[in-house]
């Protein structure tokens, strides 16, 4: 390429633009930042790329929604069918950039970079850590091993794929882990290094289109605890005419025998019931204590609870059969 890469940053809002009180902590309000200021404090960043930037919300990211998705994954597409468009980096709040990156994952067709990125302190913070994870997300965007790797996270000089990623502590920089595999790359002096790539489909072979749509399937989730009434969970959402249930269930996905009759009469209904599972590592798998043919259920594998859903949402606008939608946890 004789010109410089095109990256494009759609900025979201989150701690990265965020203001705090005091530079050494305390309270402070995200999304107060535009992303013109953003890019001001690190000059730098414009000797890897042309950058060009559009805000696309600006908003805490426990406040990100499914229409806000769909809006995304439709300017995603369209500026990645841009000849002069090489990449995009997405700046979001940490909170709920694990689902973003992942309905992203599944709904961008493109094999061009597309980075999420964040931050744990406040921009005017001491040793803030969003600008230089905003250079480093652009050093991937423009880096030519990262096509088509699907949609990535990259935080603490590290690139995490969006199926395995997860937000891990409440508070630290080193936030973002990948659980069961580890990271698909590390960054240092501007250098990106890969070790692995992701196995199941994403972006340019995933089967789902969202362009058309302006709104999701109804997917709630319900979380398993010892001696759980989270039956009237499983009722509310019955009731309520959900498409959907994810239940973040004990080890292998397993539940109590109340929730366990309430699932079943879900499905019985025409609902679609996921066994996914709060512990943190390992897949929930078909053969252990639950008979998901006999109940109905689809095992999550090594998704979790949240990404699950999405999963679920995004089957259930190609498909309504139990076996389409089981192919589809066993591919995506
Ligand atoms: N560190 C963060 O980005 C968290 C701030 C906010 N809750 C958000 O997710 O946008």
């Amino acid at each position: 390429m004789s010109r410089k890469p095109h990256i494009v940053i759609l900025a979201t809002g989150g701690t990265i633009a965020g203001s705090a009180q005091s530079e050494t902590g305390g309270t402070y309000t995200s999304a107060q930042i535009g992303v013109d200021d953003l890019l001001s404090v690190i000059p730098e960043i414009r000797d890897l790329a042309d950058i060009t930037g559009e805000q696309i919300a600006s908003i805490g990211s426990q406040d990100m929604d499914e229409a806000t998705w769909l809006k995304m994954a439709r300017r995603c597409n369209e500026l990645l069918a841009q000849d002069d468009v090489d990449g995009l980096v997405i700046t979001h709040g940490t909170d709920t950039m694990e689902e973003t990156a992942y309905f992203l994952h599944l709904t961008v067709h493109s094999d061009k970079p597309v980075v999420l990125t964040g931050a744990m302190r406040p921009a005017n913070a001491h040793s803030a850590d969003g600008p230089m994870n905003l250079f480093e997300a652009v050093a991937t965007a423009v880096c030519p091993d990262s096509k088509g790797l699907g949609v990535m996270v990259v935080t603490n000089d590290t690139v995490f794929g969006a199926r395995d990623v997860t937000k891990s502590c409440t508070t630290a920089i080193h936030t973002f882990q990948s659980p069961n595999f580890g990271p698909l790359g590390h960054i240092h002096a501007q250098t990106v290094e890969f070790q692995r790539k992701p196995q199941r489909l994403h972006t340019t072979d995933s089967e789902f289109q969202v362009d058309q749509l302006d709104k999701l399937p109804r997917v709630g989730i319900v979380y398993a605890h010892a001696g759980a009434d989270s039956v009237l969970a499983v009722e509310a959402f019955i009731a309520a005419g959900y498409d959907g249930i994810v239940h973040a269930g004990f080890g292998n996905g397993n539940f109590n025998s109340l929730v366990g009759d309430a699932l079943k009469k879900a499905t019985s209904q025409g609902m679609h019931v996921i066994r996914a599972s709060r512990a943190l590592i390992g897949a929930v798998t078909e053969a252990g204590e639950v008979n998901d043919s006999e109940c109905g259920f689809v095992a999550a594998g090594l998704l979790n609870p949240q990404k699950a859903r999405i999963l679920l949402q995004l089957a259930l606008t190609a498909t309504k059969e139990r076996e389409d939608i089981r192919r589809i946890f066993k591919s995506y």
